[in-house]
């Protein structure tokens, strides 16, 4: 016996991934069901690649009732018409919008970090999956915090165009293109040019009113997410950038620790952490990029080395694909979490 699974937003990005993700790690299945907006009803898209193509059905018309886990990757404007429907029809949302992630009843959960805290999920039958930059990074720190105890993280982020959706990859394919062809592409998706450029801003500006005006909503989610999934002590300051890269946010991490912790150290609990795959050689190209971690699983560390400039600082680089780990794999694995501590269906 297995789950009946809902994906929405089946179309986009991280929905196909989650349908890849499900293929691939053999999800005990009794049913799936690909859902997305009227403009996609009846498209057929392929369930991983196992051979079964599913008809794309319109989430206006669907009825959640008798589904046992809705994987959600729609965007905040459908979790909130659709969420809440689907979690009172008795289908267990798991949500990767940003809509639900700060409400305290309704668990942030990264697997490898806080797998008990989905224990509450039943209050709203709702459970949030992080933002990308945030999931990948937590990984990276939940070793090293258990150990030292982390004050004080500041972080740069490199985020690639898929983590604005399907039209951002396409502005920079279709911006580079023209470049090279002399046709000129205007930014839409993004505020400025992206091919060949950098853009610092993700998401939208905070408002004056608070103690982060100039800061962006992405770099606020960084904080305010690592303190609810991690510690709510951590000091978080982030930057977040926009990158000319498809697939693969990187982030270079400074960490300021409470007791002394070695580069050794540090080195040797990253390679036995869960999720993490540490690759760290002082040579030329000793470091993984984000065209490396393109379809796999792992949040890669390399470039582990002390700041001299803190007491008890270290600092890191961090690489993941941000539609496994920073959505799609989060999900699938929160599922599997969910199954084993509380549905308990599959044998
Ligand atoms: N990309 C990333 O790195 C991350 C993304 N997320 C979150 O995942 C979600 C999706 O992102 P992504 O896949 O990149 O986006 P895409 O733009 O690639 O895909 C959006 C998906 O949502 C569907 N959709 C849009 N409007 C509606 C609607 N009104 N009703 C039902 N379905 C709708 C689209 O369907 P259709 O094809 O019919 O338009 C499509 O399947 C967002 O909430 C994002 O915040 C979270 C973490 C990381
Ligand atoms: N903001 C992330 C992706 C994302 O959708 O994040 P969130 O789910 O927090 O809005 C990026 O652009 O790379």
């Amino acid at each position: 016996m297995g789950y009946k699974v809902v994906v929405v937003g089946a179309t986009g990005n991280v929905g196909r991934e989650m349908l890849n993700i499900l293929a691939e790690r053999q999800f005990p299945l009794d049913d799936i069901a690909a859902v997305a907006s009227p403009r996609s009803t009846g498209d057929i898209i392929d369930f991983g690649d196992t051979g079964r193509e599913l008809k794309v059905q319109n989430i206006e018309h669907f009825d959640f009732a008798g589904w046992d886990i809705a994987l959600f990757a729609a965007g905040s404007g459908p979790a909130k018409i659709y969420a809440p429907k689907a979690a009172a029809a008795g289908c267990t949302v798991i949500d990767n919008s940003s809509l639900f992630r700060m409400d305290a009843d309704v668990p942030l959960i990264v697997p490898e970090v806080n797998p008990h805290d989905i224990d509450g999920y039943a209050k709203r039958n709702i459970i949030a999956n992080p933002n990308c930059s945030t999931a990948q990074m937590v990984v990276a720190l939940k070793p090293l915090h258990d150990a030292a105890i982390i004050k004080r993280v500041v972080v740069s982020t490199y985020q690639s165009v898929s983590g604005a959706g399907k039209e951002g990859m396409d502005e920079l394919f279709e911006q580079s293109r023209g470049i090279f062809v002399g046709d000129s592409s205007e930014a839409k998706k993004f505020t400025k040019q992206i091919a060949f450029n950098v853009i610092p801003h993700i998401d939208s500006f905070v408002g004056p009113d608070t103690d982060y005006d100039g800061y962006t909503k992405e770099e606020l989610k960084m904080a305010q997410e690592t303190n609810k999934i991690l510690d709510p002590d951590i000091l978080v300051t982030a930057t977040c950038v926009r990158v000319p890269v498809f697939v693969g946010h990187s982030e270079a991490i400074n960490i300021e620790f409470e007791k002394p912790i070695s580069v050794k150290e540090a080195q040797a609990l990253l390679r036995e952490a869960p999720g993490i795959m540490l690759y760290d050689k002082r040579e030329d190209g000793g470091y993984i990029t984000p065209i490396e971690c393109v379809g796999e699983y792992a949040t890669y560390v390399s470039r582990v080395r002390r700041d001299p400039t803190v007491e008890n600082g270290l600092v890191l680089w961090c690489v993941s694909d941000n539609l496994r780990k920073g959505a799609a794999l989060n999900a699938v694995q929160i599922a599997e979490l969910l199954g084993r501590r509380h549905l308990k269906k599959a044998a």
